[in-house]
């Protein structure tokens, strides 16, 4: 089996990316989606993107599996890439086109802003697992700041939906985290049936966070936008950010606002394509 692909990255958060749009079913398994993220064995990428036909009132559906072929409802650097792939395949690069593509997690609407930044419109973030509209609405204080224990370890807790689900604990010192030890007892603890991403965070200034991220599904990445996002909306309820906040992550730095008037959560940055190619899937 041969698959054209293209490799974009958003800030070091790596993604394979595949035109799927003559078919509303992945031409992958997800078994084969982790086989080709592979980073020995196969192409290497923190996931796999497929553009899709349309759904609803959408221009195309966005499908994703992380490297360990598990499927989550959204993704914040991944929908940059596909909005450049998608420019790029219908001639569209270096234009202010809007994209709407239909997700697990919605409709999310990605802006093209020159040759590589793109501003995504993410929607309204929602407090997890309730799954109730996050806004600063009193009787919210419940979800905030919650106790969770890992590892033996009392951690403070903000958990926000994007789409997806994040873990967000604010830090004093986040290079000291360790991240790869405690990242897993995170992502699989029993409060998350459905595993979670997890942020900590270090306010540097309340409009300047700097993050480092375990995500579901992936483990350790360079970054992570729906993550950035939530970071940020955690921020705020926390009292710890502004609405408006630069977010530095080890790949790079997100711009990342929560709208006070359409409640909806803003996030720029870049989709850097790499390179393409044929994967000779083994028969
Ligand atoms: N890196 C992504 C998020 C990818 C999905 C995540 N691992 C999950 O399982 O929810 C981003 O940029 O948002």
């Amino acid at each position: 089996m041969k698959i054209n692909f293209t490799k974009y990255h958003g800030l070091g958060n790596d993604f394979i990316l595949i035109d799927n749009r003559h078919d509303s079913t992945p031409c992958l398994t997800p078994e084969q989606a982790m086989k080709i993220c592979d980073r020995h064995f196969g192409i290497g990428a923190d996931g796999v993107i497929f553009a899709l036909p349309p759904q609803e009132s959408s221009d195309y559906t966005m499908r994703i599996y992380n490297s360990d072929g598990s499927e989550p409802e959204m993704c914040g650097n991944g929908i940059r890439c596909l909005a450049q792939f998608l420019a790029s395949l219908e001639g569209k690069k270096n234009s202010n086109h809007t994209y709407n593509i239909h997700t697990l997690g919605g409709i999310i609407c990605p802006q093209l802003q020159g040759e590589e930044n793109v501003k995504v419109n993410m929607g309204q973030p929602y407090l997890h697992p309730t799954e109730i509209p996050t806004t600063l609405a009193s009787g919210q204080e419940k979800a905030i700041n919650q106790p969770l224990s890992v590892q033996e370890q009392n951690w403070q807790v903000t958990c926000v939906s994007m789409g997806n689900p994040h873990c967000i604990t604010f830090v004093d010192k986040v290079d000291e985290i360790p991240l790869e030890k405690i990242g897993p007892h995170f992502e699989n603890h029993s409060a998350f049936p459905k595993r979670i991403n997890t942020e900590f965070i270090e306010v540097v200034r309340p409009n300047y966070l700097k993050m480092r991220v375990w995500e579901r599904g992936a483990g350790i990445t360079l970054a992570c936008g729906t993550g950035a996002c939530a970071s940020v909306v955690a921020g705020v309820l926390t009292g710890n950010s502004d609405r408006a906040c630069t977010v530095e992550l080890p790949g790079g730095c997100l711009d990342i606002e929560w709208s006070a008037e359409d409640n909806h959560v803003y996030m720029t940055g870049p989709a850097t394509k790499v390179f393409e190619g044929v994967y000779l899937y083994p028969s």
